[in-house]
């Protein structure tokens, strides 16, 4: 293979050799203005229509790599994650007609080839893949990369490719760089018996078929997956030299125990055709696309999309578009909640029998806790990128956390405690340092997401306080914990509440993943954090500083 023009060189240059390079670099700035911003593949496929696998996973794949996808279409199948129902192959000359549409208009810097369902097609694709070699060694184009899928069965087992066209396809494979062959299909291109049920053999049916073919195998180990253990290893063979000797290398991944692996076979071949040209190597190329991959694995389950084999999420790098932040927390959350609904600390608040030392203790270090909170409030208010927020923070700062200082001091003046003195518990204090280690990332998103529950938890448990305590015919107001019941379930705080989920769904919203995941995990760890405040009531962990 010919390298394309924005190779980059990965050895330490002389400084003659840096003289060259940095000429080099510099002549191909004063070129810029005429290059493409954007490395342009195409995807040579059959059809999914529901939306996981074939070209359909090719543009998608190809998108979530930055690269421009173009596409032609080998065959239109009626196919879902159950199965394959129906197989409309193209006319050969229409599949032509479509390559030229692409191939006469515009440059093609790699493509990766997949379903070819027929012998005819087969040869119809060789022809074209032919003739624009050629076409590009005359015009001094840099040759296209080119990964072929041998694509024969669907996930479901459907045959994608009659028995005749499996030979043809096998003739083609020479002009391919790489091929990208899983299990069953390297078995059928080694001749073998069996198909591989382990890595080694996996590694030498790639060996075999390299030296075979004369080309690079990348052996998709899936199948093995879930029968390996933690890891999932694919192999890499090359032709190490013209004298038929294979160098392999594992590509190491983690097993994803899921059953949405449908057009995951695609999406890894098109991933690589993508990256190709943006690497030095195959093997560099093949580490990028393996670890794609599994963000692609890991997050299917969530997609919700069809009853069998569900597809790859290949947005695993954006935030979820179809769940809001406030949903996917309550449902996360759910665990730590049930747990503080039914910790004693608060069961025995409900039926009146927490000793008032114990809720004095509780009360002692919420004071702290508060003053605290009340700073980082004030924060959010100051960082506020709206005027509404803005307000909404500096008022929740002030007046909400106002009133229940104040509710805590005419309690310690009723019941005869005197906090002075007391200070804060490691309990306390590891709730505060998360709160503070994650306003000092800078981020507004991260700070309204880690003080969210301190509301939430709090309003939900009032609200259910509230009604366990009418529900046992008890009067709230002569309730020994009433008025501190009565402060969470009030309608002014459940609005507070309400405000400040809705600024973490606005704020969630507009997130990357990463701050997504970011604002996700400083509210549950928060969440765990509340759990462990109310147990101290009960626990009195050591005072610290
Ligand atoms: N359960 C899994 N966990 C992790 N990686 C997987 C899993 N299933 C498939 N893969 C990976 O997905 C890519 C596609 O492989 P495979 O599913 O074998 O292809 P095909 O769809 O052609 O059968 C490979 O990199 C493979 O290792
Ligand atoms: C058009 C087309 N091409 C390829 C596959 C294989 O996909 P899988 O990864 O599910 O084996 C498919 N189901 N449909």
């Amino acid at each position: 293979m010919s390298e394309p023009q924005y190779q980059q060189s990965n050895e330490t240059p002389s400084v003659t050799g840096a003289m060259a390079a940095l000429a080099q670099l510099e002549a191909a700035g004063e070129r810029a203005a005429d290059a493409p911003s954007r490395l342009r593949i195409l995807s040579i496929e059959g059809s999914d229509p529901i939306g996981g696998a074939g070209t359909m996973a090719d543009m998608k794949a190809f998108t979530a790599q930055g690269v421009f996808g173009y596409a032609a279409m080998t065959s239109v199948l009626a196919q879902n994650t159950q199965g394959v129902t129906s197989i409309v192959n193209m006319e050969p000359d229409f599949l032509v007609a479509q390559l030229n549409a692409v191939s006469d208009d515009a440059i093609i810097d790699s493509m990766k080839i997949g379903m070819l369902g027929t012998p005819e097609l087969v040869e119809a694709v060789k022809g074209w893949l032919t003739a624009l070699e050629q076409h590009y060694r005359d015009e001094g184009i840099a040759k296209p990369v080119v990964v072929l899928d041998p694509v024969m069965y669907a996930k479901s087992g459907d045959a994608l490719l009659t028995e005749q066209a499996e030979q043809a396809l096998r003739d083609i494979i020479p002009m391919a760089d790489i091929i990208t062959p899983n299990v069953p299909e390297l078995a059928a291109l080694a001749d073998a018996d069996q198909p591989a049920a382990d890595i080694d053999t996996l590694e030498s049916m790639a060996r075999e078929v390299c030296k075979r073919y004369g080309v690079a195998v990348y052996a998709k180990g899936g199948a093995l997956a879930l029968v390996g253990g933690a890891s999932s290893t694919d192999i890499l063979a090359e032709p190490s030299d013209g004298q038929g000797e294979v160098r392999t290398t594992r590509i190491e991944g983690r097993a994803v125990r899921t059953h949405n692996v449908h057009g995951t076979g695609d999406t890894l071949s098109s991933t690589l055709a993508a990256l190709r040209p943006q690497c030095d190597t195959w093997e560099q190329a093949a580490r990028r696309a393996k670890t794609w991959m599994n963000g692609a694995i890991a997050a299917a389950d969530r997609l919700h999309v069809g009853k069998g084999h569900g597809p790859v999420d290949f947005t695993w790098q954006h935030a979820p578009t179809g769940l809001r932040f406030s949903a996917d927390y309550w449902n996360r959350v759910r665990p730590i909640r049930e747990r503080i609904h039914g910790m004693r600390f608060i069961t025995s608040m409900v039926d009146a029998t927490l000793s008032l030392e114990d809720f004095a203790f509780y009360l002692h270090q919420d004071d702290i806790y508060l003053t605290d909170y009340t700073s980082l409030l004030a924060l959010a208010s100051s960082r506020a990128d709206r005027l509404d927020e803005r307000v909404f923070f500096a008022q929740a700062a002030s007046g909400g956390v106002d009133s229940e200082v104040m509710f805590h001091h005419n309690w310690y003046v009723k019941h005869g405690f005197d906090p002075s003195g007391t200070s804060r518990s490691e309990v306390t204090a590891a709730y505060i340092g998360h709160e503070h280690r994650v306003a000092d990332s800078g981020s507004y998103a991260r700070l309204a997401a880690v003080v969210m529950p301190c509301f939430w938890l709090y309003a939900a448990m009032g609200k259910e306080m509230r009604e366990q305590v009418r529900n046992k015919h008890i009067d709230v107001d002569t309730h020994p914990f009433g008025e501190w019941i009565r402060m969470y379930s009030d309608p002014e705080f459940t609005e507070s509440t309400l405000r400040e989920v809705q600024i973490c769904d606005r704020l969630a919203a507009e997130a990357s993943i990463d701050e997504y995941e970011h604002m996700m995990h400083a509210a549950l760890v928060s969440s765990e954090h509340e759990f462990r405040f109310f147990e101290q009531g009960l626990t009195r962990p050591a005072l610290g500083f």
